[in-house]
């Protein structure tokens, strides 16, 4: 079997699959002395383990280290890329666009051949645009939910409130509601620009990931709720090279 996992800046996601099918999946943080979470009986099943990450190199460095000792497995990072299977990326130096968006991209392109949007709702937020000729348009990097509470949490000394996730968009009253549903209307203002966008470049559908994909639907977003498109890019891909 082999180890798949998608490393974020902030939690990292991993599932346990052969050719065409997955055994598990779960959740862990590069926090954790286990960052996996999996259990042994699962562990020894493990003969490789592919990993798509954007954090940083002293933890990608850890992480390896610590999947190679635990898993006794040849541990294989993949990055962007120029081109594969008829996508072709926007960037011109590719060594600059973080994997996840990447591996997103191609596990989107696997399915979706009319054009679409891919929208990645992590710690940060990425929407990247894909014609039907497999072009990439570029996309565009946001801060994500959390990172924002964080930033006015932090920079902003008058500014407390408890944050909520509602959806609520109408004009606060207080500091906390003018803060959440604050959040939720720059939200809801993005996801028109995207249905704008989408629309203007003649693409079919949006596909939506990350910890806070839910959120974005349940603003109005008309997406399609992938939670592991990174993983599925990442499994094509390693299948791809494996077969030569
Ligand atoms: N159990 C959870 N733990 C942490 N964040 C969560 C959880 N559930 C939902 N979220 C939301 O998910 C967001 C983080 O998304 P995700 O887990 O996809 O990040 P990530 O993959 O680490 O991020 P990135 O790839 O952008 O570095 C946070 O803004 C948070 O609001
Ligand atoms: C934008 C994030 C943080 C989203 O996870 C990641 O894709 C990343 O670190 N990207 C590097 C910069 C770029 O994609 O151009
Ligand atoms: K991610």
């Amino acid at each position: 079997m082999n180890l798949f996992i998608d490393a974020g800046n902030t939690r990292l996601k991993w599932c346990l699959a052969n050719q065409d099918e997955v055994l598990a999946s779960g959740t862990g943080s590069l926090e954790d002395e286990n960052p996996l979470g999996m259990s042994g009986e699962l562990i020894g099943k493990v003969v490789s383990v592919a990993i798509s990450t954007v954090a940083s190199e002293e933890r990608r460095t850890h992480l390896a280290g610590s999947v190679e000792k635990l898993c006794q497995a040849p541990v294989r990072f993949y990055w962007s890329e120029q081109s594969r299977n008829g996508l072709m990326n926007a960037y011109q130096d590719v060594s600059r666009m973080g994997a996840d968006r990447w591996h997103g991209m191609y596990g989107a392109w696997l399915d979706h051949r009319q054009g679409f949007a891919v929208l990645d709702a992590g710690s940060a937020v990425t929407v990247d645009y894909v014609d039907r000729h497999g072009q990439h348009l570029g996309g565009y990097i946001l801060p994500g939910l959390q990172m924002m509470l964080r930033s006015l949490r932090t920079d902003a000394a008058r500014i407390w409130f408890d944050p909520d996730q509602g959806l609520a968009t109408d004009p606060g009253k207080s500091t906390g509601e003018c803060v959440n549903h604050g959040l939720a209307w720059l939200s809801a203002a993005m996801i028109e620009r995207v249905i704008a966008d989408a629309r203007k470049l003649s693409l079919s559908e949006i596909l939506v990931t990350g910890g806070d994909a839910d959120r974005l639907i349940g603003l109005g977003l008309p997406g399609i709720s992938c939670p592991d498109l990174v993983l599925s890019g990442l499994r094509a891909i390693h299948a791809e090279e494996a077969s030569g």
